[in-house]
């Protein structure tokens, strides 16, 4: 658990749906924090979340649990964003940026009212320019603001890597870079199972990766939205910021100069601890990986120009 030195840690989740609910469950089941704030623009959610998550304490640890308001973001170490719309059946996450900016300048505005020392994390989609985005409207500084970037996307390929080798996922290290979306990046010259470079046909490589990026469209199709993952993932980001790990994880920061690439977010390979994204590490990739991921970093400009701000 991560209640250091008889610390207070505070998490304040805004958005309480289907990402945000499990999220905050996630974080309650794992003791991460000693005090989680569910904040919601439908205020009965959020209360009735407080309410059958605190009835579960008896069971789980002494977490404080309350639904609370922008006042209550003072002081927290972190406070992470799912609020927002989800895609429908046939909507790309490009397609919900004009509606998920308005939602976002109001709540931008009311966490920096209240708190200028934590960290953002954002998971609302598109999450790289909602990320840029509040790096901009924030004005804090770029390593405290921390999208959810390409670590779930990540995670979907090492699992169906681990499956196509019959290996444990944990041992399968591997990564996608790139938006959180359909120009996202397979580093296939760095994918390894313990050390050992994997060997794939040209098929197979075709397939794990297209259930990799498309992932999410068949979940969606299937149940309506994608939560259980992308908790674990946000869970895995808050504990490498709370205990501060230094872990290497595939989240969505400013890039400047890497590969070319300035002034955008995207999913990298990054040192994540108590200061937020410490560093982006620039792993070697082949000169392909390299101009796809311009590719990527171009369309992200190109969104993040439409909406005005950057
Ligand atoms: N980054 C990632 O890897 C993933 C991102 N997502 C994204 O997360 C976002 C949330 O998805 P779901 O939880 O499924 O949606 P949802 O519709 O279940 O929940 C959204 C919540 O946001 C709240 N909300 C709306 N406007 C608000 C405002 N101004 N202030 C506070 N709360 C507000 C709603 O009342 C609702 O409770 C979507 O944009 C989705 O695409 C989903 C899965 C993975
Ligand atoms: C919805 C979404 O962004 C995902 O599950 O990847």
């Amino acid at each position: 658990m991560e209640k250091t030195d008889g610390k207070k840690t505070r998490v304040v989740v805004i958005g309480t749906g289907a990402v945000g609910s499990t999220t905050a469950y996630t974080l309650l089941l794992r003791e991460r924090m000693t005090e989680l704030v569910l904040i919601d623009y439908n205020a009965e959610k959020a209360l009735g979340d407080a309410l059958d998550m605190n009835h579960g304490l008896p069971f789980t640890g002494r977490t404080k649990v309350w639904s609370g308001d922008y006042p209550d973001c003072a002081g927290a170490d972190i406070i992470i964003i799912c609020a927002g719309v989800g895609q429908k059946p046939g909507e790309s996450r490009l397609d919900l940026l004009k509606r998920n900016t308005a939602i976002f300048d109001g709540i931008i505005e009311q966490v920096t009212r209240y708190n200028s020392t934590g960290i953002l994390l954002i998971a609302t989609n598109p999450v790289d320019i909602l990320s840029y985005y509040s790096f901009r409207k924030s004005g804090w500084p770029a390593n405290r603001v921390i999208g959810s970037g390409t670590l779930l996307d990540s995670a979907r390929f090492r699992y169906l890597i681990g499956q196509t080798l019959n290996m444990d996922p944990r041992s399968i290290h591997a990564s996608i870079v790139g938006e959180h979306g359909d120009t996202e990046v397979p580093l296939w010259s760095l994918a390894n199972a313990a050390g050992l470079p994997v060997s794939f046909t040209e098929e197979e490589k075709e397939e794990i990766f297209r259930n990799t990026r498309d992932a999410a469209y068949q979940i969606i199709q299937a149940k309506g939205s994608t939560y259980y993952a992308i908790a674990l993932a946000l869970d895995r980001i808050c504990t490498a910021i709370l205990r501060d790990e230094g872990a290497v994880l595939n989240v969505s920061t400013l890039l400047n100069g890497y590969q070319g690439i300035t002034d955008v977010y995207l999913g990298v390979p990054s040192v994540v601890d108590r200061t937020g994204v410490r560093e982006v590490l620039k792993v070697p990739m082949t000169e392909e990986e390299a101009a796809k991921l311009a590719k990527s970093a171009a369309k992200l400009r190109e969104m993040i120009d439409s909406i005005g701000n950057g």
